[in-house]
């Protein structure tokens, strides 16, 4: 789609850095297994920016995960290659963080011990981020829990906790994989806008799965449209939207264009009935 809605920004002109790419990855095939093995991913060509927000949506078995785990350097490519800022992945790189659909807290840790649990894995003083730590749990509405422990906490507050922990040592690269996929509609929605609020703030390159078209529409710079049986990209969807984008932005029709013609596709791969 090339339609640009009147008063859009690129993610250039918002001052994200054209130009090289800071994830390249290039023909990358990943198989499952040596006997009988599985093509979770074919082909796959992605260069990402700087400070760019990439959704990836498709199907059930796409290779969605599969293509994150590779970008983190937690499964290994079969041909192909991943680069970050030039360097190949071999190893999960330093300045990235992950969120996963299960926040995988754990519960025997205080939220403030789990947001401050990367601190402690990466070698730094617990005391340099304390405040931060309170400071986050503070912005993201869990004000008075940092001494409380996750099973105190509801499915939307936990996955609070999840991002903070993974922000609070200021990665340059986010990978979240489908992180509100549990999530009842409107705490979907609440942490939909204040993930918008963190990219818009910190520009960080941000790697996000979902299967809501919806969800990857409004957070994306651009959108990947993952199709199965192998793994592949069917399309690349730039989402000229302006940012910051308020939650009712979904209701232009600029928006339901964009929803439209994603939607269109999985009919095109009779993943969903075409209206
Ligand atoms: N560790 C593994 N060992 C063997 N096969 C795997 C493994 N992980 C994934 N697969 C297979 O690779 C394919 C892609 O799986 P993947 O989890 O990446 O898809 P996905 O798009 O993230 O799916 P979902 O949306 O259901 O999470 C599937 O056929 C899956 O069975």
């Amino acid at each position: 789609m090339t339609a640009r809605p009147a008063g859009a920004r690129s993610v250039e002109r918002l001052g994200a850095p054209g130009g090289s790419a800071y994830i390249s990855i290039t023909d990358v095939d990943k198989s499952y297994g040596a006997e009988s093995p599985i093509a979770a991913l074919k082909d796959i060509n992605l260069d990402i920016k700087a400070g760019e927000f990439i959704s990836i949506v498709g199907p059930s078995g796409c290779g969605k995960s599969t293509l994150l785990k590779c970008i983190a350097g937690l499964q290994p490519i079969s041909a192909g290659s991943i680069s970050i800022r030039n360097q190949p992945v071999n190893a999960p790189p330093e300045d990235m963080a992950i969120v996963f659909q299960r926040d995988v807290l754990f519960d025997w840790r205080t939220v403030l011990d789990n947001v401050l649990m990367l601190v402690e894995f990466k070698g730094l003083r617990r005391k340099d981020y304390h405040e931060r730590g309170l400071k986050l749990l503070r912005e993201y509405g869990l004000d008075g829990y940092a001494q409380r422990f996750p099973w105190e906490l509801s499915g939307g507050m936990r996955q609070r906790v999840a991002i903070c922990r993974a922000i609070i040592v200021d990665p340059d690269l986010l990978l979240m994989d489908e992180p509100f996929g549990a999530l009842d509609a409107m705490t979907r929605d609440d942490l939909n806008a204040e993930l918008e609020r963190l990219w818009y703030e910190t520009r960080k390159t941000v790697v996000f799965i979902t299967h809501g078209i919806d969800e990857a529409v409004y957070l994306g710079d651009r959108v990947v449209v993952m199709a199965r049986n192998p793994g592949r990209i069917a399309e690349i969807v730039e989402i000229d939207i302006p940012r910051p984008r308020p939650l009712s932005i979904r209701q232009t029709e600029d928006f339901g264009k964009y929803v439209q013609h994603i939607r269109h596709l999985f009919a095109s791969m009779g993943l969903v009935k075409a209206e």
